[in-house]
Parts: C-alpha cells; sequence; structure tokens
C-alpha cells in the first residue's frame, strides 16, 4: 500500500493539511498533533510503528483509499522522541496552532520545532554524561574541514585537516550523534557508514555563502577574530552547519556566541584504529564498563563527566598546559582541598547545559533552583581555593567569579522547591514583586474581602438583612430585600432587580470583581512574566555564567583526578623536552582494577639507543598488557592525569598508533589480513621519532614464513626508517636477532614455569629473549580436549626434529641485514611450490588458474 498522490483534490481537507507539512519534510518523521495525540500518517505510521513497537492502525479514508495511523500520546511524547533520536531519526513537530474551541473549521497548524539527534537540547533526549555533537564535513581540494556544535553545552567549534585518515581520526575521537555532508559521491564508507548521516545540498558548504552566514548570525565584519579568515574549508562546514541548526530549531540561538579553531597539531594524534584498540571510553565489543573512562571518571558534575571524556579523548602536546595540570592535581592531594570541593559539587548539578536552557529560554523552574544553589557555592568555593598555591587553580577561581547579584536574585526570586513546570504556577517566590503578591493575595483571600465587606456595609448602612453575594452573569453585588431597598446610599448603583430584592454594585465592590475575577490568570501571567524577566537577566551574563561553568566543570575533574591519583596510588609524571620514556613500575590500570590478584609492576627504558623492544613470552604472558599499559600511562601524562606508576619520564610524543588484534572490520568487509597490513602499513607511513608505536603479533594473519617475513621487515622499518618508540610482540622467536649491539633493538620477554600440570605466569618483564612459548599448555589451560593436545604434541616433536621453522641462533645478523638473504627462513623444497615455480600465470585461463589451484592444494 503505497502513499497516494498528495496533490490529489480528494483528500480531505485534515489530509490536505497534514500533506503541506510533510511537503515540507518528506524525509524525516512527522508528529501532527490532534488532540491528545500526535499522529503519524502513512509511510511515517509504518515506520514509527516498526521503530517505537507501536500499533499501526488505520484512520477512515482520504482519496478513496485507507489512511495507515499510528500516534503517540502527548504526554509520553518525550520518551518516544529519545528513542526515535537514539535511533539516528529526526522528527518534526506540527503542533496546533489556532484554538480547536475557538476556530471554525480546520484548526491551524504548524511545524513549530525539528528534533534531530544531534540538536536537541532537553534534559530528557540527552545523555548526562557525552556530549551530543552535531558535526559537518566540508571538502576542498586540500583536505577537509570539519565543524561541531554541542547545542546542549553552548560549544561551537571548526578544525581542518590534510587526510582523509585525518578525518577518520576526528570522527572517530568526537563520535557525533549527526553528521552533515554535501550531497555528492566520492566520499569514503568509513565516513558513509556512520550512524546519523545526513546529506545536505552541496551549496550550502560554499565557503563565501557560509562566509556571509556566519558573520550575520555574529554579528561581525570579519571572522579574523576567530582566526577563521583564512580558512576556507572550516568556514564551509560551519556554515553548513549553522544553516542546519537554524532551520531545524526555528528560534535565536543566542548561546552560540564564538567559533573555535581546534589545531590538530595542539592534540597527540591518535587514529580511529588505535583508539579502537586502546578502549579508551568503549570496549571494541561496543560497552563501556572496564575502559580507561571507566577507571579515571570520578568527577561528581555530569558536565565534570562530559569534560573529563573530552579530555580523554585528546590528549594535548602542550607541556605548559599540563604541567599546570599536573602541579593542581599535586596541589588537591596535598591540602585536602579536592576532597572538600568534591563534598561541595554533589550539590552541584548541570551548570553549564542550564544555561544553555537559560538562553534558549527553555529553562524550567527546577533548573532555575538548581542555577541558584550552584551560584550560592561560589563564595564557599573560592574560600576553599583561595589558599592554594596552583597557578591554574587560582586562574579557575578568578574564572569561577562573583555572580552574587545573580545569585542574590534567583535566591529571593525562586521559591526553595519550585515545581517542575511554570503551568501552574507558584514558582515565584513571595515577598519578590508586589504586583504577585497583591494577585495571589487576593485570589486566596477573596472570600474573606467578602465577609469583611459585608459586615462592613451592614454596620454603614444599618440593614440587618444586606448580605453579599455573587453570579455567574452579574457578577459581583450587594443585595438588599426589597422592602429595604429605599435606605440603600445613593452610591450603589443598581444592577439587577429580582422579586423580592434589589441587587447593586458599589466602586469598591467592582474594583474587587475586576482583580479577583482574573487574579488568577493575572498571577499565573504575571509570574510567566517576571520568570522571563529573570531569563534576561541571567542572558545579559551569560558569557561570564558559561565561564564560570566550565570553571566549576574543570574543577571537578581535577580534584577527580587527585581523588583517582590517591586512591589508587598513582604518581605525578615528568614531562620533559629530553627523548625518551622510562616508566619505572608501570601498571595498566584497568587490568589492575579488574583483578582480584596483585598486578606485577613492570618497568620501560625507551631512548635514542634503545628504540625497540621485541617482547616475546608465553601466551597469556602479559606481553599485550604490557605494551598497552605504557601507551595508557604516556596517554594519561598528556591528558593532565596522574599515572600508574612509580615513576614516569616522558619525553615528547607527538602519536600513538597501535597494531593490536580482535576486533577487525569483517563488518566492512575486509579480511582480518587485510585489516592488520592496512593498519600497519599506516603505521609505517606516520610514526616519526616521536611517535609510540604497539606492534602485538604481526604477521599472524596470515602463513608463518609470509608473516615472519612481513614481521621482520616491518620491524626493521620501525627501528630504522620511523625510528619510533616501539614495543613490538611477537611469537617468532627469529624477530629476537634482531637485538643486535648498535641496532636500537633490545630483546625483553615475560615468563612462566611448569608446576606439574599447572602453568604459572610471572607476568614480570625481563631483559632479553624468551625460551619457549608454553603454547601447548595454555591451550591445554583453555579447555583444548586432551586428545587433541596431545596430537599437537606429537606433531611439535616432529617438527622440532624436522628443524623448521629455523631457530633464531641459525640467523647470522648479516642474513638479517639483507633482504635478499631471506631464504634462509625458506622451508625445504616442496613438490607443491615446485609446480607452481612451473606455472605461468599468464598462460592460464581463468578456469584452468583454478584447476591447478586445487592440484596445489593437493600437493600440499
Ligand atoms: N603485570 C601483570 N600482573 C598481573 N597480571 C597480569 C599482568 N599482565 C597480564 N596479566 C594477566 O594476564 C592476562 C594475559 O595477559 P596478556 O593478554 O597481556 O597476555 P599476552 O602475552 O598478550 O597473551 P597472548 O600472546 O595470548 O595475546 C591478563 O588478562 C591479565 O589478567
Amino acid at each position: 500500500m503505497s502513499t497516494p498522490d498528495p496533490n490529489s483534490p480528494a483528500h480531505t481537507p485534515l489530509m490536505r493539511q497534514f500533506f503541506a507539512a510533510k511537503a515540507e519534510h518528506p524525509d524525516i518523521l512527522l508528529f501532527f498533533r490532534m488532540g491528545d495525540f500526535y499522529e503519524l500518517f502513512y509511510d511515517d505510521a509504518r515506520k514509527a510503528a516498526r521503530l517505537l513497537d507501536i500499533t499501526l492502525t488505520q484512520r477512515g479514508a482520504s482519496a478513496g483509499s485507507p489512511i495507515p495511523m499510528a500516534g503517540v500520546p502527548v504526554h509520553a511524547m518525550e520518551g518516544y522522541l529519545a528513542r526515535l533520536v537514539a535511533l539516528g531519526e529526526s522528527v518534526a513537530i506540527c503542533e496546533q496552532i489556532g484554538d480547536p474551541a475557538a476556530s471554525k473549521g480546520l484548526v491551524e497548524r504548524k511545524v513549530v520545532r525539528i528534533v534531530t539527534p544531534g540538536t536537541v537540547t532537553d534534559e530528557a533526549l540527552l545523555q548526562e554524561r557525552r556530549d551530543t555533537l552535531l558535526l559537518a564535513v566540508s571538502r576542498g581540494r586540500h583536505g577537509y574541514g570539519i565543524a561541531w556544535a554541542d547545542l546542549a553545552g553552548g560549544r561551537f567549534l571548526v578544525s581542518e585537516v590534510a587526510t582523509e585518515d585525518q578525518l577518520t581520526a576526528e570522527l572517530a575521537r568526537l563520535d557525533p550523534a549527526e553528521i552533515l555532508l554535501p550531497d555528492e559521491d566520492g566520499w569514503p564508507t568509513a565516513v558513509t557508514a556512520l550512524p546519523g548521516l545526513r546529506r545536505r545540498p552541496p551549496w550550502g558548504f560554499d565557503a563565501d555563502a557560509c562566509r556571509r552566514q556566519l558573520l550575520r548570525f555574529f554579528a561581525l565584519h570579519d571572522l579574523t577574530g576567530f582566526g577563521l579568515e583564512d580558512k576556507p574549508l572550516a568556514i564551509g562546514a560551519a556554515g553548513a552547519l549553522l544553516a542546519y541548526v537554524e532551520e531545524t530549531q526555528k528560534q535565536r540561538l543566542p548561546h552560540l556566541t564564538a567559533i573555535a579553531f581546534e589545531s590538530a597539531d595542539d592534540g597527540i594524534a591518535i587514529n580511529a584504529a588505535t583508539r579502537r584498540h586502546l578502549e579508551l571510553d568503549s570496549r571494541t565489543d561496543g560497552r563501556v564498563e572496564h575502559t580507561l573512562l571507566g577507571v579515571l571518571d570520578a568527577s561528581i558534575s555530569p558536565m565534570g563527566g562530559r569534560l573529563l571524556r573530552r579530555w580523554l579523548n585528546r590528549p594535548l602536546r602542550d607541556r605548559q598546559v599540563l604541567g599546570e595540570r599536573h602541579h593542581a592535581v599535586a596541589t588537591f592531594i596535598a591540602s585536602a582541598a579536592g576532597d572538600e570541593l568534591r563534598e561541595r559539587f554533589r550539590g552541584l548539578g548541570d551548570v553549564e547545559r542550564i544555561l544553555s536552557r537559560v538562553a534558549l529560554r527553555s529553562a524550567r523552574p527546577r533548573d532555575l533552583s538548581t542555577l541558584r544553589d550552584g551560584l550560592g557555592m561560589l563564595p564557599a568555593l573560592r574560600a576553599v581555593l583561595a589558599p592554594l598555591d596552583s597557578p591554574r587553580l587560582q586562574a579557575l577561581a578568578a574564572e569561577l567569579g562573583e555572580h552574587a547579584g545573580h545569585a542574590a536574585l534567583l535566591a529571593s526570586a525562586i521559591i526553595p522547591q519550585p515545581p517542575v513546570l511554570l503551568r501552574d504556577g507558584g514558582v515565584i517566590a513571595g515577598g519578590f514583586d508586589a504586583e504577585l503578591d497583591e494577585l495571589r493575595t487576593l485570589s486566596t483571600n477573596a472570600d474573606q474581602f467578602l465577609v469583611d465587606l459585608e459586615a462592613r456595609e451592614k454596620a454603614a448602612t444599618g440593614i440587618a438583612t444586606l448580605k453579599v453575594g455573587y453570579n455567574r452573569v452579574h457578577g459581583y453585588f450587594i443585595e438588599i430585600s426589597k422592602g429595604q431597598s429605599d435606605r440603600a446610599p445613593t452610591h450603589y448603583t443598581r444592577r439587577q432587580t429580582l422579586t423580592g430584592a434589589e441587587r447593586y454594585i458599589t466602586e469598591e465592590l467592582k474594583a474587587f470583581e475586576d482583580k479577583v475575577l482574573s487574579a488568577r490568570e493575572r498571577s499565573l501571567a504575571r509570574e510567566k512574566l517576571l520568570y522571563e524577566q529573570l531569563l534576561d537577566a541571567l542572558n545579559e551574563q551569560l558569557e561570564s555564567l558559561k565561564r564560570c561553568a566550565a570553571a566549576l566543570a574543570e574543577l571537578d575533574v581535577l580534584a577527580a583526578f587527585a581523588e583517582r591519583a590517591q586512591a589508587l596510588d598513582w604518581s605525578q609524571p615528568e614531562l620533559t623536552d629530553a627523548p625518551g620514556l622510562r616508566i619505572e613500575r608501570g601498571r595498566h590500570p584497568v587490568v589492575e582494577a579488574v583483578r582480584s590478584e596483585p598486578f606485577e609492576p613492570n618497568d620501560l627504558v625507551l631512548d635514542d639507543g634503545r628504540r625497540m623492544l621485541v617482547i616475546t613470552g608465553p601466551n597469556m604472558g602479559g606481553k599485550s598488557t604490557y605494551m598497552r599499559q605504557n601507551a595508557l600511562i604516556v596517554l594519561l601524562a598528556h591528558v593532565g592525569s596522574f599515572v600508574p606508576a612509580a615513576r614516569a619520564v616522558i619525553g615528547p610524543i607527538d602519536r600513538i598508533l597501535t597494531r593490536i588484534g580482535a576486533g577487525d572490520d569483517l563488518a566492512r568487509g575486509q579480511s582480518t589480513f587485510m585489516v592488520e597490513m592496512a593498519e600497519t602499513s599506516y603505521i609505517l607511513h606516520h610514526a616519526t621519532a616521536n611517535s609510540l608505536v604497539l606492534m602485538d603479533e604481526i604477521g599472524r594473519g596470515t602463513s608463518t614464513y609470509d608473516g615472519l617475513a612481513l614481521a621482520e621487515a616491518c620491524a626493521r622499518h620501525l627501528a630504522h626508517a620511523n625510528r619510533a618508540y616501539t614495543l613490538f610482540a611477537t611469537h617468532y622467536f627469529e624477530l629476537t636477532a634482531l637485538a643486535e649491539p648498535g641496532s636500537g633493538i633490545a630483546n625483553v620477554h615475560l615468563d612462566a614455569i611448569e608446576h606439574g600440570d599447572k602453568l604459572v605466569f610471572m607476568h614480570a618483564v625481563k631483559d632479553g629473549p624468551a625460551n619457549r612459548s608454553f603454547g601447548l599448555q595454555v591451550a591445554a589451560l583453555a579447555g583444548l580436549p586432551r586428545t587433541v593436545v596431545e596430537q599437537a604434541r606429537r606433531t611439535l616433536v616432529e617438527l622440532e626434529q624436522r628443524g623448521a621453522p629455523h631457530a633464531v641462533a641459525e640467523m647470522s645478523p648479516v642474513a638479517l641485514e639483507s633482504p635478499q638473504q631471506f631464504g634462509l627462513f625458506a622451508p625445504a623444497p616442496s613438490p607443491a611450490l615446485e609446480a607452481l615455480a612451473a606455472i605461468d600465470p599468464d598462460e592460464l585461463t581463468p578456469k584452468q588458474a583454478l584447476e591447478a589451484l586445487y592440484r596445489l592444494k593437493l600437493l600440499r
């Protein structure tokens, strides 16, 4: 059943109205308000029924065919929106604009806002401890422009990168909820496969038009203030992003006050694969527990949590900034001020996002009471910080600012615990506004006023039967029986004559009536006005309030670092200009946290004369753990955190690059070996003498000899061409021969000892190569059937007797130096190889080639 022709005049007026709204938003779901429901029709209804598991029904017929329909109740809309947005869907909300009771015929309807995954700002639609980002990418001859905005946090940033790899690295780092791309061909699948992708007209990314757009939005004459004048790609991305935000939000966005340019060179480069391998904030299987973030994030406020995640994903290279962070953490530890701040932060709330809602004028009463409590905390926070001898902490104390005026304003304006919604009033405190107080008094004290008035008038006129009453049509009146009516004072004006009585009104009563009848509505309207004025007052100082929120978040993170350092026995790293890495008694932060037994600490020394460690040892020995712990220690130091080591002295590092198996990209249609080689190739092309490289068992994805040959060649390239600091774990013992004096390569190994049937892993990294592999013992430990292990043992003995593959000791260093000597690794001539040598591929048809392949397999 397809959607009928929307232009058909045969549609009902309601459906014509629906089609008109739908025509403006053809690609997204339309929530069409009908009384207490948002209804979806036709394809939207089918899609929503599937995504939300709601019933698909029919609503009569239009243009001769039934209308598929699904609906969600208005009061439950947020939950449904949250689910749709999490699935990457956008929704246009079409509201009833006119008053259904007052309008004749069809109520007017209009799309009032568009909810998209990357632009949501409602608390209910956001994740507390992670940014929700909208991102746009522009493309030019010299690279890409990237712009991203966090509307809920009021941040807007741009950068430019030269290559596709850098682009994918940035996308992996920022992990946006929604991505805007020019609707053109030629985008790599690494980009087009991402969720939340939205194609936009290519002209929307035009640098000149976008520049004008930015100037208009920020009311500027040029973009030099933002450092963007010579960055057309960044301008194109930022302009396209802004146009989309304006189009969907349909309101002013005063909280986007500036664009910050983020230079890729300021951070330690971490490509997408490395980010995955190191499991910084999510694991390869998508779970978030047992990640570095899981161990590190002890921040209290949601904004602290978000900042910490941002920092962790972008380790910096600026040693001045990092040194100040380390010093601040050390100061917190030494003074216990960190703990005191953390205690106070428990009542802090999400000031950053509240301020965005203040700017967007969607802040709710409880946002304002939370903000009030947060601002009220500032003097105490500053007092805690005042005596501390740390440049960063002093700078943050200054950034917090005073905000005494706003704190006092909110304290006097908002009741201690306001209701969730402003709608029913009761938010503004008594004593804040005389007019509101009077209105409230009027509506609550109306009865008493009437009793008092009646008594007064009785006394004044001496008419005992006089009474004050109210009637819907005529309003308030003073009633006097017919017999007494000639005694009515002259200032009584007759309002109504009944059979036995006369009804009057006085000026006082009329004034009272005017006030009372509308007192409730007017008191509500007054509250709304006062509330708007409060928002105005806060918005006047939005910039400094935002700086205050940012300072609170950073204090929270630094105090969290101090807490972690103390709780986990981490130490302050030293970042130096002298090249090299020296880590004493380093530990893996996540493995240590997960293990119940003690973790064995290990040292690492890399310097100019010792650039590569070839790491050998049994499976399960701890090779991967050792390599990763060193990368994580380096990374933590560049985030500003202390590190899990007794001492860490770290020279300049520009990149961390890893090639670690598992979690391969089968989903993207690449074989394990292809992925391994692609990642290795990236590393060989990008590693510099300041890069830290982890290579875990390179070559294991292919046949032994190919693998060994490749591993050897890669190791040699890394050591001699890249000259990177490299940790190279391998099961190819042949590679231990690389560690010749003067080669810059050293051997280290991990060990295990056999205790009867048991294997005990020592986990200690020692100098020199390992002497055996324990592969079969580990397999037996893993529960491989005994018969299989026995068979393997027999085969092993056979292989060892045949002498293949050659033992390391047999390889001369000369042989290793010259690639053409690689035949040394070759096995004894085999019938298959001989047959292969006899084949001339150019002479074969595809069918013959296939047959030859089958024959070769038989000869193997
Ligand atoms: N230094 C250590 N102290 C204590 N336990 C450790 C240590 N290093 C590793 N382990 C434990 O040993 C397990 C295996 O470590 P890891 O995966 O690093 O071994 P591996 O040598 O890389 O193994 P494979 O060659 O099979 O990949 C870890 O999960 C951890 O529990």
